[in-house]
């Protein structure tokens, strides 16, 4: 049997804190095999009816990475002009993507056509294969952590240009464009709280009994 002590446990506490959305990497290149392994890691998560639906996309093509950073510019954009006054100025000097620097690339998706797992769990929650993929890409994110390498999640991108870029078929649904690199720098508070776009609140806001 295995077990963890009070060490392990420390540890992991810590993992979870010092765990970051990272959008500031340097530019080096990953080591041989950094992206498959994490890939590994996302491929044990837990998934509806075992249905393992995760797709990942290694994108390493220049042209499709230079048309990507090009979607987020848009989108980028168009978010910018949904805000206004103070909050504008705000959300143009946060740094949203780390596109341009991460040697990574992986875009991963949702297989809705996988008949893997006969829809246990499916039938009356679809929506379930997604929050399967989430799941895995959370297992990613510590794992990467733990090696010292920064993933950074990208949402601000359009998914049928992604679909589009990366040649895609319909059935796989985009969940999100991860960057995956060296980071700059550590740190224990996201980097929007540091920002004062948000502050991070306390489990007793999110919480009530029944
Ligand atoms: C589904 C989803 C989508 C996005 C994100 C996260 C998740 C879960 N986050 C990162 C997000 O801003 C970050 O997780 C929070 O600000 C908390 O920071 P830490 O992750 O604790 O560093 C994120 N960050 C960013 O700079 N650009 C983005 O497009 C997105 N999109």
């Amino acid at each position: 049997m295995v077990s963890f002590d009070d060490a392990f446990r420390r540890q992991l506490q810590e993992l979870f804190v010092w765990r970051r959305d990272v959008r500031r990497f340097r530019t080096d290149p990953l080591p041989d095999g950094t992206i498959e392994r994490l890939i590994e890691v996302a491929c044990l998560s837990p998934s509806v009816g075992l249905s393992q639906p995760w797709r990942f996309v290694i994108v390493d093509d220049a042209a499709r990475r230079r048309a990507v950073i090009e979607d987020f510019k848009t989108c980028n954009a168009d978010a910018l002009r949904s805000y206004s006054g103070e909050r504008a100025a705000k959300y143009a000097a946060l740094k949203l993507s780390g596109l341009e620097e991460s040697p990574g690339h992986l875009a991963v998706f949702a297989d809705k056509t996988d008949h893997i797992g006969s829809g246990l769990g499916r039938a009356t929650m679809p929506e379930t294969t997604e929050y399967s993929v989430v799941a895995a890409i959370c297992s990613m994110w510590l794992a990467a952590r733990a090696e010292g390498i920064g993933l950074g999640w990208v949402s601000i991108l359009n998914p049928a240009r992604i679909q589009e870029i990366l040649e895609i078929p319909d059935a796989w649904k985009f969940i999100g464009y991860l960057c995956i690199g060296t980071p700059q720098a550590e740190c224990d508070r996201p980097e929007l709280e540091k920002a004062k776009w948000e502050s991070r609140r306390g489990p007793g806001e999110f919480t009530i009994r029944r």
